[in-house]
């Protein structure tokens, strides 16, 4: 499998805060990867740096490297609008735009210049279905988003940061707000996309990372402790943290 991002030390500062310790990852292509660690211990930090959300945060410094696309994406020339393109996001709560729900997933494109009623047409029903929700949105695409249910709103994010095409979909606790079956059409989503992106997810549930994930990241008070395949890492943890971490002694 080859890396589609690679990071070298990185560290982090708030302030004079050390959140993240020279971490060191390769993250495989066309795999999920699943952050996970104890409350605090720098998992959405980390995943921030990888298409510099963090940037405008007061006070914060970066150092290292992350290595995407042949290039170091903190080095001064780097277009993050572009970044933000091929690596998207979707938050913990689902953050729909008060506005349709066609005209949240043409967002995006548009933004980017697409104009012809067609091609986006054809990109918001594309979108739609990959995000496993255009059956229950086809009849009502002119209505707002406001008026979905938490887990369709969610879905509805993801099919809106896949409407303009990322490599990369960065997911930070995108089912901590919702019901059990919800949370499943995420997780197999999750799953169906990664023929085609590259995922990487923070969750504060364990059993989600080993359904899930293909790799597991596990961090503490600001250190990558231990990465390596999910079943690996559940079974047989090398790190006497991420045993305790994963049977549950602290955390
Ligand atoms: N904008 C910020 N300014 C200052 N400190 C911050 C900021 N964001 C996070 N921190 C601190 O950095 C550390 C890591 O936070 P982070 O949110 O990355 O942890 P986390 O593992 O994602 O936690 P949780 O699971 O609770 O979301 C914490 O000590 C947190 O208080």
């Amino acid at each position: 499998m080859s890396t589609i991002i690679q990071v070298k030390d990185l560290n982090l500062w708030y302030g004079a805060h050390h959140a993240l310790h020279g971490v060191n990852i390769d993250i495989p292509e066309h795999e999920i990867t699943a952050l996970i660690g104890p409350s605090g211990c720098g998992k959405s930090t980390f995943l921030k740096t990888l298409n510099r959300m963090n940037d405008l945060v007061p006070g914060i410094r970066i150092e290292g490297e992350v290595n995407y696309a042949g290039q170091n994406i903190y080095a001064p020339n780097v277009d993050t609008t572009w970044l933000r393109k091929q690596i998207g996001m979707v938050f913990q709560k689902a953050n729909p735009f008060p506005m349709s729900i066609y005209d949240n997933v043409a967002y995006g494109p548009r933004t980017h210049g697409i104009r012809s009623r067609a091609k986006l047409d054809e990109i918001v029903e594309n979108s739609l279905r990959s995000a496993a929700i255009w059956d229950e949105v086809k009849d009502r695409l002119k209505k707002s988003a406001l008026g979905l249910s938490g887990g369709q709103q969610q879905r509805l994010c993801i099919a809106r940061a896949l409407a303009v095409e990322p490599e990369i979909l960065l997911m930070d606790e995108s089912t901590s707000a919702l019901d059990p079956i919800s949370t499943s059409k995420i997780e197999d989503l999750a799953v169906e996309l990664k023929s085609k992106y590259t995922v990487i997810m923070v969750t504060h549930n364990m059993q989600q990372a080993a359904r899930v994930s293909d790799n597991t990241a596990f961090f503490l008070l600001g250190d990558l402790v231990e990465f390596g395949r999910t079943e690996t890492l559940f079974s047989t943890p090398t790190d006497k943290r991420t045993e305790d971490y994963i049977t549950g002694r602290f955390g």
